[in-house]
């Protein structure tokens, strides 16, 4: 009789398996344990069929998208089915009802994949990484972001500690708007990109997946805007890190801890970091004078070392010399955090100074690329004439160029010169508004040099 039940039970299943040679893999909405999270597989299939299910099904359902409630997402309804292709694979997504109810509620959704089993290893291995990878890059497409400051708070205890407070990050901002040299912001857009698809490149030589940036120039040049149109491009959030406000290395670990994935930080105005750290220094030299083994714990904070929490700055010292934090010391605080934490995060610093900082600061590897943004040239001025007034060209152009070789003027005053009041004015009106703006500039320039 065993021996019967085993032949039956093999017929039946080889017999099954030529009729139905199909594999499903299913989804579930919710996971079935304690904690009811939500399956970040499912989420990601949910925006990986979207666009699918837009060209394929009849039935539609609409919702928010998680993270973005201005944003709507469109998936099949139950029953309905949306077919993909894969390497020349075809597959079939399908979705239900659970059948197993959660205590917490009815609702848990499956989506259910089926195909050939022929086809089981590509559709295990590299087709299902397909789906999830390109499902989280459009929810980081269509997530809305965030600019973070830093800043403190008081914890129950009294006691105050540094944290991170955001806004909503709307800058308009792109390179399609940024006035710089066209062959030096696709450089800086391949460098963008290239970085952010290293993940394996950072893993495998073992280093943070972190790239710099130094953008230097004059006020008014576009390093913001740049930062802006940085962030728009990788579909980051911006963390702006105001060093001043750090009091100490273990609030600056804190901070940094805290900093998600897929992350600008910036820090503007290194320069002026800088000043304040010398200061410090000086502070220290006086008092070294009176109280010896001063040095080693400037040396540990230099070297980013967290044992510099530093007993001199007590509440009353804060107006001399706030910061307690210094520059190389962050950089090393981030390599260790970050290398440890994963994730991929680009850190820019600016500055109006370039002469004022140290070498080994901004040594490459530390600041991968150094950005130069300069006064407003011929090029630079289309772009903003693109902006502000929709011209491409203009009879006045020619004008401008002239005297754009004579002056330097920031992109800032261009713009400035070109937009007010422009909804109302036509293009020749803020072209002949400019023209005067920088023929007065010339001429005052030309007064000063004589007077020289
Ligand atoms: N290169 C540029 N391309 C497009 N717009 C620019 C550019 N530079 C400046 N602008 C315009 O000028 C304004 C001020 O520029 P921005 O704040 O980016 O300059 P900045 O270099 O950061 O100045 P600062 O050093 O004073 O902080 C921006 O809002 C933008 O409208």
């Amino acid at each position: 009789r065993d021996f019967q039940n085993h032949i039956g039970k093999f017929l039946h299943k080889s017999l099954f398996a030529f009729l139905y040679p199909y594999i499903q893999i299913t989804f579930h909405e919710y996971s079935d344990d304690f904690y009811y999270r939500r399956n970040t597989a499912y989420a990601a299939i949910d925006n990986y069929l979207s666009s699918k299910s837009i060209q394929q099904s009849t039935s539609l359902k609409a919702d928010s998208y998680k993270g973005n409630k201005n944003k709507l997402l469109l998936t099949i309804e139950d029953h309905q089915e949306v077919s993909d292709t894969f390497a020349g694979v075809t597959l079939v997504w399908s979705k239900e009802s659970s059948k197993q109810k959660h205590s917490y509620s009815g609702k848990d959704k499956v989506y259910k994949l089926t195909f050939n089993r022929k086809h089981r290893d590509i559709v295990t291995g590299a087709y299902l990484k397909h789906v999830v990878d390109e499902g989280n890059a459009i929810s980081q497409q269509h997530r809305q972001r965030k600019l973070y400051a830093n800043g403190s708070k008081k914890s129950y205890t009294g006691s105050s500690t540094a944290s991170w407070s955001h806004i909503v990050f709307k800058h308009p901002a792109s390179f399609d708007t940024l006035a710089i040299d066209p062959a030096r912001k696709r450089e800086i857009m391949d460098d963008l990109l290239a970085f952010s698809k290293s993940e394996e490149y950072y893993a495998r030589i073992g280093k943070a997946w972190k790239r710099g940036y130094l953008l230097y120039g004059p006020p008014g040049t576009g390093k913001t805007t740049m930062i802006a149109a940085i962030a728009n491009f990788l579909s980051y959030d911006i963390y702006d890190l105001e060093l001043t406000a750090v009091k100490d290395n273990s609030d600056l670990r804190k901070l940094l801890i805290e900093i998600s994935s897929k992350a600008v930080v910036v820090i503007e105005d290194i320069d002026c970091s800088l000043e304040i750290t010398g200061q410090r220094k000086k502070k220290k030299a006086k008092k070294k004078a009176t109280k010896k083994g001063e040095s080693e714990e400037e040396k540990k904070e230099d070297d980013g070392g967290s044992g510099g929490d530093d007993k001199e700055l007590e509440s009353g010292d804060e107006t001399e010399s706030s910061s307690n934090v210094t520059l190389s010391g962050l950089l090393n605080i981030i390599d260790g955090i970050w290398s440890a934490s994963g994730g991929e995060r680009v850190i820019i610093f600016t500055t109006n100074h370039v002469e004022k900082l140290d070498e080994a600061l901004i040594r490459k590897g530390r600041m991968d690329k150094h950005i130069e943004l300069s006064y407003c040239d011929f090029e630079g001025f289309k772009v903003l004439a693109k902006n502000y007034l929709s011209i491409e060209t203009h009879p006045l152009f020619e004008v401008v160029r002239g005297l754009l070789e004579k002056t330097k003027v920031s992109p800032a005053d261009v713009a400035e010169s070109l937009m007010q009041k422009a909804v109302e004015e036509d293009a020749e009106i803020c072209l002949n508004r400019l023209i005067q703006d920088l023929e007065s500039k010339t001429a005052k320039e030309g007064e000063q040099s004589k007077e020289a």
